[in-house]
């Protein structure tokens, strides 16, 4: 019998992906690490964070570090959500399930997915069966289906099933050149699916994401459609894939509630910004809403609890995490996923710390200066 891994001998995000990677088979290890083309996207994302050093303060009372944030109006305990990332069953059988009850569970924001291998209303049960105090939201991902009578449906099951926001991703109008998933060809494993898509791909059931990205997937959205969203749901829209200042100014102009700023973690445009470097810009150009609750998220490259730091220094609102959720869930499913979230939030602490920030609100941009 194979012991179950003690998750506790994991200190660092980077542990689990040496493992994860070991225990993949190829193509899906492709698919979960891979950025677009060159990949030169993917590298700079992460040398982003190598920019900024933390110029901190001493003798601050730190005795209490306190994560707490406002999102979306309402207090969570940490300012790391879980990225929406498609297909969860090919790390763990258990698959969203196990990473919502995870995330439930550490107090950290779900954000599932359109692309989920489980029905987002089961994710749903999942997660606020382990959301015993209710303190943590879920938000729901939206793909846009060229049938926008599917994708009315998906976000009405959406609401129905309790989803706080719904957020669009905006990056994706067509796929990015992934070379490692053309020459696998990749796809889903037989019996897997696209489970909130299945009446809407008969016929492939062992190849939805090529017949999910090549047929439904619908490159015309354009700000227009956003207005419409907006009068199918009662849930607040964030947009996910802005990386520029006018375009986060379109989003107010279209009725979002906020934005992720984001490159999809390097797997669309290749050559595109860094995550980190156009979040000054789309802050600023968004800087006389923030009072008003517009708030400014960001993903791409988060690997340790000092990059999570630089993110809200840099005033981030909050930062999505993606890859390290799936290495946690290959190596240890619920438990890894667990793991993952309280390395970085343990990270976040101690550096709020070290850096003499007892509160969210004291990361102040003065903390930051250039590498
Ligand atoms: C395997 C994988 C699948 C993804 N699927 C989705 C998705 O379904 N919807 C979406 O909006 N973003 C998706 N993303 C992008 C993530 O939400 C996020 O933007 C990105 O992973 C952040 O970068 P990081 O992995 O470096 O943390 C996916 C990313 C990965 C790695
Ligand atoms: C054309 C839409 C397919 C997106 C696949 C999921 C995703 O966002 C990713 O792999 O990245």
């Amino acid at each position: 019998m194979i012991e179950p891994l003690d998750m506790s001998t994991f200190l660092t995000v980077r542990d689990l992906e040496r493992v994860a990677r070991a225990e993949l088979p190829p193509s899906t290890l492709g698919y979960f690490k891979s950025g677009a083309e060159s990949q030169t996207t993917l590298r700079a994302n992460r040398r982003a964070f190598r920019k900024w050093a933390i110029d901190y303060r001493v003798m601050v009372d730190v005795s209490r570090v306190d994560t707490r944030i406002r999102l979306l109006g309402r207090d969570v305990a940490t300012p790391i959500l879980i990225a929406p990332m498609a297909y969860h069953c090919l790390a763990h059988p258990d698959g969203e399930l196990a990473s919502a009850r995870a995330a439930a569970k550490s107090g950290a924001p779900y954000v599932a997915t359109t692309l989920a291998t489980k029905p987002l209303e089961e994710i749903a049960t999942a997660f606020d069966a382990a959301n015993t105090a209710g303190a943590t939201p879920r938000w729901f991902q939206l793909y846009v289906n060229k049938d926008r009578g599917i994708t009315r449906s998906i976000i009405e099951r959406a609401d129905a099933a309790g989803y706080e926001a719904l957020v669009v991703t905006v990056d994706v109008p067509v796929m990015g050149r992934r070379l490692s998933d053309l020459r696998n060809a990749f796809t889903l494993p037989p019996g897997m699916t696209a489970a909130n898509l299945a009446d809407a791909v008969q016929g492939a059931k062992n190849a939805y994401h090529h017949a999910y990205a090549t047929g439904r997937h619908d490159p015309s959205l354009t700000w227009r459609d956003i207005a419409s969203f907006r009068e199918i749901t009662r849930m607040p829209i964030l947009l996910k894939g802005i990386v520029r200042g006018d375009d986060a100014l379109r989003a107010i102009d279209a009725g979002a509630s906020g934005v992720v700023v984001s490159n999809h973690g390097g797997r669309q445009l290749d050559n595109a910004i860094a995550s980190l470097d156009a979040l000054p810009r789309v802050l600023d150009a968004v800087a006389s809403r923030q009072a008003a609750g517009f708030d400014v998220l960001v993903d791409g490259g988060i690997r340790w609890g000092t990059d999570i730091f630089k993110a809200l220094a840099l005033g981030a609102r909050a930062v999505m995490v993606g890859r390290p959720i799936l290495w946690g869930l290959t190596v240890g499913g619920e438990a890894g996923v667990v793991r993952v979230l309280q390395i970085l939030q343990n990270e976040l602490t101690t550096s709020m710390a070290l850096a003499g920030c007892p509160d969210i609100a004291s990361i102040t941009r003065d903390l930051l200066v250039p590498a």
